[in-house]
């Protein structure tokens, strides 16, 4: 489904993403891990159109999408829940909402998003600033599937949050994977998480993608190498 093939990306003179391949299959619940700094956020970048790449191809359902805009990508079907979250903080919950629907015809926001996060129906009106953490991160995950994406990229969807409202953060990711199909790609250091809501793993160190596999293979030697601090 997304494919990416010898991408190369650059912080100005700073080599950061070294000839990357990936292959994310549909329909299944794929996690990049790796320490700090190895490269995993400005991956999601590259493959979402928000940093340019040097060389190499990001492939959408065999579509090379590697010139097209940020929110071409979304239309065609890639949603994206950044780092941080990145509510607008002065907007209602529902004017976050309705944000990916500024040009669309239809300014409805789907009822299953409400279905899914019921506290962001209660909170409609309140500012996105004034919610916590946790409910955060629900309008993040929301707002990126009010296009009703194929694929879906999390960065660190549990960073800051706190540690009740994790598991309820990884059970909406697995029902979004398994009962709506939607295909993941998580970006996710720790461990335990990543175990409980993704299936394969790939392994990213110094800008490459070092290791890859299904996630019950995912062994003490890598752990080791790659995901210990
Ligand atoms: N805007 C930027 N300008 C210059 N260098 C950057 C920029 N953003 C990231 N970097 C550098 O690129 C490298 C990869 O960073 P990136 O955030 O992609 O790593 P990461 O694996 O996602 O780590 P983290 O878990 O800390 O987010 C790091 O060395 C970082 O310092």
């Amino acid at each position: 489904m997304l494919r990416i093939e010898g991408l190369n990306q650059y912080y100005g003179g700073s080599h950061i993403l070294r000839d990357i391949d990936l292959d994310v299959q549909a329909g299944r619940a794929n996690c990049l891990m790796g320490r700090n700094g190895m490269g995993k956020t400005t991956l999601l970048k590259c493959i979402m159109g928000l940093v340019p790449i040097k060389g190499g191809r990001v492939l959408f359902h065999g579509e090379d999408i590697s010139g097209r805009k940020p929110y071409e990508r979304a239309r065609l079907g890639l949603g994206y829940v950044p780092q941080g979250r990145e509510i607008f903080p002065q907007l209602s919950v529902e004017e976050n909402l309705r944000v990916p629907l500024a040009s669309k015809r239809s300014k409805a926001i789907p009822d299953d998003i409400y279905d899914l996060f019921p506290v962001l129906k209660d909170m409609a009106r309140r500012r996105g600033g004034d919610l916590s953490g946790g409910q955060q991160q629900q309008l993040a995950i929301g707002r990126a599937l009010v296009l009703q994406p194929e694929i879906l990229l999390l960065d660190e969807p549990i960073e800051g949050i706190q540690p009740n409202i994790v598991k309820e953060i990884s059970d909406v990711i697995r029902l979004l994977n398994r009962e709506r199909g939607i295909t993941i790609l998580l970006v996710e250091q720790k461990l335990p998480f990543a175990r409980a809501t993704a299936d394969r793993f790939d392994i990213m160190n110094n800008g490459s993608v070092v290791a890859s596999g299904e996630m019950d293979e995912l062994g003490d030697d890598l752990i080791q190498e790659h995901l210990t601090v």
